[in-house]
């Protein structure tokens, strides 16, 4: 089967229901376009702000993880469902819910790094203080291949990725909502570094840019090939991106420059250690 990507980057306000609206309309769209694999931006279903989470917060099986779970099945796709604030007894996390094309779960991330920053003149952000880390990695198989979820921030960690790759992924899926300050010098390379390092795809979806917002996001969504290019950009507006993804790429590329099997275990190792 052919692994036909769907990257939606929507616009989110401040009401839970319309933002679900929204995500159907632009699914549906990609659909039509014939895509089976589809992604929605971080916190599609609540403004990107630290007071919101908790009250945006819903338990698992809960309002939005039914309606993704629902989308998965009526449309015969698979739904990386961005993520969304996920309340577990008095711990809130940025969670991330798979679903295969019969509505199932098959996967889940809670962002293991969180977005705490405060830069000179520029972006503060301090996710600690309303969400708790996730400790977990969150692979899948599909018909299409091994992937992982990670989130946005955890982009920014080498080793995340590594080990990911080390457990056999091809692709990795972030969800994401990079801003104004760190998204023009770094969103793009971030991407590139990571998918050079390891020779996989990686794909990341983010919200449409939003100047009402009080955290504005940068928008351009993009595909990454195992080679570090480009290959498909959105820019900072709301639109949706519908391409074809050739996996066999990945095999192919580190055939051709095999870092993976040059790497030094004898000299160094990376351990996950749960
Ligand atoms: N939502 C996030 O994790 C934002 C990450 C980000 O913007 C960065 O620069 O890193």
């Amino acid at each position: 089967m052919e692994l036909k990507i769907g990257l939606i980057q929507m616009k989110t306000v401040d009401s839970k229901e319309e933002n679900l609206m929204k995500a159907e309309k632009m699914i549906k769209e990609a659909v039509g376009k014939g895509a089976n694999f589809i992604v929605l931006p971080e916190m599609f279903n609540c403004p990107y702000e630290t007071s919101n989470f908790i009250h945006y917060a819903e338990e698992e099986r809960g309002r939005t993880w039914g309606f993704l779970a629902k989308i998965a099945k009526e449309n015969n796709i698979y739904l990386v469902g961005g993520s969304i604030p996920e309340i577990e007894g008095d711990k809130t996390y940025n969670t991330s819910y798979v679903f295969n094309n019969t509505g199932a779960q098959i996967a889940k991330h809670r962002k293991i790094h969180l977005f705490d920053i405060d830069v000179v003149g520029g972006q503060k952000f301090k996710e600690s203080d309303t969400l708790t880390s996730g400790n977990d990695l969150a692979i899948f198989v599909t018909p299409f291949g091994k992937m992982a979820v990670i989130i946005c921030y955890d982009l920014r960690f080498p080793e995340l990725s590594r080990l990911l790759v080390q457990k056999g992924v091809k692709l990795i899926i972030v969800p994401a909502s990079f801003n104004m300050t760190t998204g023009p010098l770094h969103w793009e390379l971030l991407f590139r570094a990571r998918a050079v390092d390891n020779q996989v795809y990686m794909i990341g979806a983010a919200g449409a840019r939003n100047y009402d917002s009080s955290y504005i996001g940068y928008g351009n969504s993009l595909i990454v090939d195992p080679f570090g290019k480009i290959t498909d950009k959105l820019t900072e507006r709301e639109e949706i991106l519908v391409t074809e993804i050739d996996i066999a790429q990945v095999e192919a590329i580190r055939n051709q420059i095999p870092v993976l099997k040059h790497l030094r275990h004898d000299l160094y190792e990376l351990i996950y250690k749960k």
